[in-house]
C-alpha cells in the first residue's frame, strides 16, 4: 500500500448548497465561501425569501459586492418555490441567471414558513421549470407532527419525491443534504435526473454527536444527525465515484446565541473548513483519490455547467479551527470550533 500523501490537489471545488445569509453578515460568510469555492448554489431562504428574478438579481449583486479584492467566486442563484410562485416568473428568472428553485415543504426546516403547502399547487410552475431546464432542489423532509424526526427523509421520498418525479420525468432534481441509507440507495438507483448532495458534516458524525455526554447545540441541523448505519452509508456513496452525488456543503451560520438557546436554531456552520472537513471524511474511509470528482467535476456535470479548470492544494497541515467568527453585529461559532484540523487548504497562489 503506498504512503498516505501529504498533498493533494485538485480542480477547484464548487459548493452546490449553501446559505450566505445577508446583510453585514455576507462579509464573513462569502470570505469563507469564495476562500473555499469557485462557484455556489445559493439558497434563498432569507426573510423574506428570495421569490422573484429581481430579488436574485439584486441579492447576486450583494453578494458580489461583499467579495474581498482579488477573489473570483461566482453565486449562483435560486428562488424560493411557493404556492403561489407564478409559471411567468421562471423564464424571467432563467434570463436573470437563475440556475435552480429550491423547494421547502412549508415548516420543515429554518425559514421555511413561506414554503411550499401542497406541491399540487406548483405544478405549472414545476412545468415551467421543465421546460426552462432549471433545476429543482429539494429540502426532502415531510414535516406531518406524527413522522418521527428520524424518519422524516425516507417518508419523503415514498410520498412526495417519487410520485414528483413520475409527474416530471423531465425535470432534473437534487435532493439536498441526504443522511439516510434509504436515500442514498433511492438516488443511486434512479434515472440520469436525480443527483443528490453530501454535507461534511452528515459524512463524519452520528447522533451521538448530537446527544452523547451533554447536547451539542452545533451539531444540531436539518436533516438532523441519523445512526452510524446512515452515516456509513453516505460514506460509501460519496466516494463510490458515482456521478450524482457530489459535494454540497448546506454551510448555515446562525449567531451564536441563537444556537446556544433553549430552542436552538437548525444549522452548522461549515464554511470556514469546508474542504478540510471533507478531506478528513474521504480520507478515513480511503478514497482521497475520489475527492476531486466529489467535490469538482459531478455537480457542474449534474448542472451542465463548465468544470472549473484551476486548481487548489491542501496540505497535511496542523491547524486550529478559531473559536468564533464575526457575524454582523453577532458571532458565529465554525464546526470543529477550538479543535485541530490535520488537512489545511493553501491560500489560493500558493504552491
Ligand atoms: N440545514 C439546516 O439545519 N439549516 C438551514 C436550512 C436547511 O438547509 O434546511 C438554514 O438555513 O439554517
Ligand atoms: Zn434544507
Ligand atoms: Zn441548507
Amino acid at each position: 500500500m503506498s504512503p498516505a500523501p501529504d498533498t493533494l490537489t485538485l480542480i477547484r471545488p464548487d459548493d452546490w448548497h449553501v446559505h450566505l445569509r445577508d446583510g453585514a453578515a455576507l462579509a464573513t460568510t462569502v470570505a469563507h465561501t469564495a476562500a473555499q469555492f469557485a462557484r455556489a448554489i445559493v439558497m434563498p431562504n432569507l426573510k423574506p425569501p428570495v421569490t422573484t428574478a429581481a430579488q436574485a438579481a439584486a441579492y447576486r449583486e450583494r453578494i458580489l459586492a461583499a467579495r474581498p479584492a482579488g477573489v473570483a467566486f461566482e453565486p449562483l442563484m435560486t428562488l424560493y418555490l411557493t404556492d403561489h410562485l407564478p409559471p411567468q416568473e421562471i423564464e424571467r428568472a432563467r434570463e436573470a441567471g437563475v440556475v435552480a428553485v429550491k423547494l421547502y415543504p412549508a415548516g420543515a426546516t429554518t425559514n421555511s414558513d413561506a414554503g411550499v403547502t401542497d406541491l399540487r399547487r406548483t405544478y405549472r410552475t414545476l412545468e415551467a421549470m421543465q421546460r426552462a431546464g432549471l433545476l429543482l432542489l429539494v429540502h426532502g423532509e415531510v414535516t406531518d407532527a406524527e413522522i418521527d424526526i428520524f424518519d422524516r427523509e425516507a417518508v419523503f421520498i415514498e410520498r412526495v419525491l417519487e410520485p414528483l418525479r413520475r409527474d416530471f420525468p423531465g425535470l432534473r432534481i437534487v435532493l439536498e443534504h441526504i443522511t439516510t441509507k434509504e436515500a442514498a440507495q433511492y438516488v443511486a438507483d434512479a434515472g440520469p435526473n436525480l443527483a443528490a448532495t453530501i454535507t461534511a458534516h452528515h459524512l463524519l458524525y452520528n447522533r451521538n454527536a448530537l446527544l452523547a455526554g451533554g447536547i451539542r447545540p452545533h451539531h444540531y441541523c436539518l436533516p438532523v444527525l441519523k445512526r452510524e448505519v446512515h452515516r456509513q452509508a453516505l460514506v460509501a456513496a460519496a466516494t463510490s465515484g458515482h456521478p450524482r452525488f457530489f459535494l454540497g456543503t448546506d454551510s448555515a451560520p446562525h449567531a451564536v446565541q441563537l444556537k446556544e438557546h433553549a430552542c436552538g436554531c437548525a444549522g452548522c456552520y461549515t464554511a470556514p473548513a469546508a474542504l478540510e472537513l471533507y478531506a478528513e471524511a474521504f480520507e478515513a474511509a480511503g478514497a482521497l483519490d475520489r475527492l476531486e470528482g466529489f467535490a469538482s467535476l459531478h455537480g457542474p456535470d449534474f448542472y451542465g455547467l463548465p468544470r472549473n479548470t484551476e486548481r487548489v492544494t491542501l496540505k497535511r497541515e496542523a491547524w486550529t479551527v478559531p473559536e468564533r467568527h464575526r457575524f454582523g453585529d453577532a458571532e458565529v461559532r465554525p464546526l470543529r470550533a477550538g479543535e485541530t484540523l490535520r488537512w489545511r487548504l493553501q491560500p489560493a497562489g500558493a504552491a
